[in-house]
């Protein structure tokens, strides 16, 4: 099947959420492919995390629409459960605990008993053998965000959420964990992330949204975005030589600092 005829996993049909009279998305559409890693980028506040909060169900959209696999979140969130792995901003675990028991003790909210030998094999894989009998206290910030990412893929789901994963790390962590989000990507699962760096957009992002006030400003594959805005004088007004995703991304949301 030809890349863009691949049925999309994940759908956002015109998303409102509000907190009190304050709107956080505001009528936001787009939809997440099988096998895509997909970047929805934006100023501070845009409506992000708020975004992903009502995909995973930890609120309750005002309006608008999320589906999975064609079917409602709302109406089926066990099987939103086991369909989706969530990696929040900040991932803590109860410090004394240590790092085999916290992958066992969640892959069990999950359904799933580990033995000693599975709990081993995973924690190879994502680069924390060493560490199994460590508390969750010692661990480096990047061995935590690892970790935080293991715990989060335990139940195999094919769909990712991942709020801005890489922040805080080391490029070598960084880049570890890029490796690790291809590599779901190439096994055919479909992974939306936030970030706030347009290196990482362009390194991992097949497509992705640009938002601001809630609302879609622009959507495309990286290249698409710079290669329809690169004459938009907004765009030009703040480029600095060769237009970049960056100079996009400020250009179409503006230079105002957001709280
Ligand atoms: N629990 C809440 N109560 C009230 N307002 C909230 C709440 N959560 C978010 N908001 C507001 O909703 C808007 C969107 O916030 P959200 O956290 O979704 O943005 P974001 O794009 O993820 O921002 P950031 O890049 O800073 O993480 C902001 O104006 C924020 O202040």
């Amino acid at each position: 099947m030809p890349e863009d005829c691949r049925p999309p996993s994940l759908t956002v049909d015109g998303l409102v959420v509000r907190f009190g009279s304050r709107v956080a998305v505001s009528g936001l559409s787009f939809s997440v492919r099988r096998g895509e890693i997909f970047g929805l980028l934006g100023p501070n506040g845009a409506g992000k995390t708020s975004t992903l909060s009502a995909i995973e169900g930890l609120l309750t959209p005002d309006g608008g629409r999320v589906t999975i696999d064609g079917v409602d979140v709302r109406e089926a969130p066990l099987s939103v459960r086991a369909r989706v792995g969530v990696l929040l901003q900040a991932s803590s675990f109860q410090p004394e605990l240590t790092i085999a028991q916290i992958v066992r003790l969640f892959a069990g909210l999950h359904g799933l008993r580990l033995d000693r030998g599975q709990i081993r094999a995973r924690l190879r894989e994502a680069g924390l053998e060493r560490e199994a009998g460590k508390p969750f206290r010692k661990l480096s910030g990047g061995q935590q965000r690892r970790l935080a990412l293991l715990v989060a893929t335990a139940h195999e789901p094919p769909i990712l959420l991942l709020d801005e994963p890489t922040t805080g790390l080391d490029p070598q962590s960084r880049r570890q964990l890029w490796d690790r989000i291809e590599a779901r990507r190439a096994d055919g699962g479909s992974v939306l992330l936030t970030t706030h760096s347009m290196e990482e957009a362009q390194a991992v992002c097949d497509r992705v949204a640009i938002v601001d006030l809630g609302a879609l400003v622009a959507a495309g594959t990286p290249e698409e975005l710079v290669g329809s805005h690169r004459d938009d004088p907004r765009v030009r007004a703040v480029a600095h030589g060769e237009v970049t995703l960056e100079d996009v991304f400020i250009g179409l949301t503006g230079r105002m600092i957001r709280d």
